[in-house]
């Protein structure tokens, strides 16, 4: 293809790819920064455009032509499933179940399955295409997609639980695969799920280790795959305050919203870096201590199967007092959607470090930004998870055994090397790190699918 391959960064496409962009409207510049109108155009937004309105936002800084926007807002597929499960007492019943593919430029599909009630085919779409902007973001060789049922796995015994999972790669089976889409764990799945994934779709297709990431480590997972994303957070956090001049973590304190996977392992290895995490919350309360919690002490006794609410070692809070703790970083680590106009004012912190996917609403990312917190956005700062879930790919393919050490210093650099794409583009275009995350990832993005061609 006659294309000039000049590199995509800090221009605007036209200029780059005269061929693909003739004839296409294009839109006039608009500083990212400014979100003026961004109140009168809209009410609530769902997840998918509060997702788009990020994307958005990058391409008018980015001058894409606005049919090339099309392509990178929309999925390139969505699956629609209903799984029937025969429960224990004999009832049957129905979940609804989803797999939405974003985008496959850059690689195979890639991205995790979510166990959730308030799981939709407009959460999962939202969720697929921060999974493409975080692979781009990461500079790894995967695409975006993500997935989910419909379900509380609190209502559901481990065989029903077992059984619902299997149905879900029977029915997806057509559009998985080790080179296609290759999922991992997210909200209420972990290692056991991906073992009773990896089995079933090996019943159909053969010894395939590389179709699932995040799998026990006994069975082809990766050593540090399940601290990744909690550890890769804890390495942004560190290159921010670098940029930013503000020191160690050592003694700067830490709220977490979200005690699972990530959040309990960011927890954990800020405490052992000297952090203090004053506060924590999980679905069903929050704990604090101004003088830092006993995060070993703590994850002991959630091991036991014990409440917050019930740990010793602090006061108890209402879950919903989490976010206004004071501390110098608030870790958002559950849900998306939690920061929003109502509460943003409010918050008492310096950084917002979204270790969740969406955690920030457009409208309450705006009033931040106006306050001066900085805000690390999700498709850097939780990008750790599905960085190692590449490394334990790799691993898979080759049939071969990394050491955690590897694991984790190869982690530490993609992450240093993530963290200075985006903090060049912020300083150098002055654009909020979110915005310069999306630029970079749809730099990347576009650069893939323009030169692949479109034929
Ligand atoms: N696992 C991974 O590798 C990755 C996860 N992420 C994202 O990180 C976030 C957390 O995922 P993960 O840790 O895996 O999930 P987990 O299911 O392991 O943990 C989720 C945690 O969030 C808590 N929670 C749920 N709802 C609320 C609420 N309303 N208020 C406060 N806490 C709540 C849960 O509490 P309870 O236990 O009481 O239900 C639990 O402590 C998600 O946004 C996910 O998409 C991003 C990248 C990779
Ligand atoms: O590890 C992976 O492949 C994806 C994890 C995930 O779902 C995410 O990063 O949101």
């Amino acid at each position: 293809m006659a294309l000039a391959l000049g590199r995509l960064q800090g221009a605007g496409l036209s200029r780059l790819l005269p061929s693909v962009a003739a004839g296409l409207e294009t839109c006039g510049a608009r500083r990212a920064t400014d979100g003026a109108e961004l109140h009168q155009r809209r009410t609530k937004m769902s997840h998918s455009e509060a997702t788009n309105f990020y994307i958005n936002e990058a391409l008018e800084h980015l001058e894409y032509p606005k049919r090339l926007r099309k392509l990178l807002l929309t999925p390139e597929r969505e699956v629609a499933v209903e799984l029937a499960l025969l429960r224990d007492n004999g009832e049957v019943a129905t979940f609804n179940a989803y797999r939405v593919q974003h985008d496959n430029s850059r690689g195979p599909y890639k991205g995790g399955l979510r166990f959730h009630p308030d799981v939709d085919l407009d959460d999962v779409r939202s969720l697929a295409s921060l999974m493409t902007w975080k692979t781009a973001v990461m500079d790894i060789p995967f695409g975006g997609a993500k997935g989910g049922v419909c379900v509380d796995p609190r209502d559901l015994s481990e065989r029903e639980l077992e059984i619902l999972t299997r149905k879900l790669v029977q029915a997806l089976r057509p559009i998985l695969g080790t080179y296609e889409d290759i999922p991992a764990p997210d909200m209420n799945t972990g290692a056991r799920e991906m073992a009773w994934i990896f089995d079933e779709y090996t019943k159909f297709a053969g010894f395939s280790p590389g179709i699932v990431t995040g799998k026990p480590v006994w069975l082809h997972g990766s050593l540090g795959r399940e601290a990744a994303t909690g550890r890769g957070t804890v390495f942004a956090i560190r290159e921010l305050f670098k940029a930013q001049g503000l020191g160690e973590i050592k003694n700067k304190s830490f709220v977490i919203q979200g005690f699972g996977n990530v959040g309990s392992w960011a927890a954990q290895i800020l405490y052992e870096m000297g952090g203090r995490v004053v506060a924590v919350a999980d679905a069903f309360g929050a704990v604090a201590n101004e003088h830092g919690l006993e995060v070993p002490e703590l994850r002991r006794h959630l091991a036991d199967r014990h409440s917050l609410a019930s740990f010793s070692g602090g006061v108890v809070l209402p879950k919903e007092a989490i976010l206004t703790v004071p501390c110098d970083v608030l870790i958002p680590a559950a849900i998306g959607g939690v920061i929003t106009e109502e509460n943003a004012a409010d918050l008492q912190c310096k950084i917002v470090v979204e270790a969740a996917n969406g955690p920030t609403t457009p409208e309450a990312d705006q009033i931040l930004r106006q306050r001066g917190v900085t805000v690390l956005p999700d498709i850097y700062t939780n990008g750790g998870g599905v960085t190692v879930s590449f490394f334990e790919w790799v691993q898979n393919l080759q049939n071969f055994k990394w050491s955690e050490e590897e694991v984790n210093s190869k982690l530490d650099r993609v992450m240093v090397e993530a963290f200075q794409g985006i903090w060049e583009l912020h300083t150098e275009d002055k654009i909020p790190l979110r915005v310069a995350a999306f630029v970079k990832a749809l730099q990347r993005v576009t650069r893939a699918r323009v030169h692949r061609g479109f034929d």
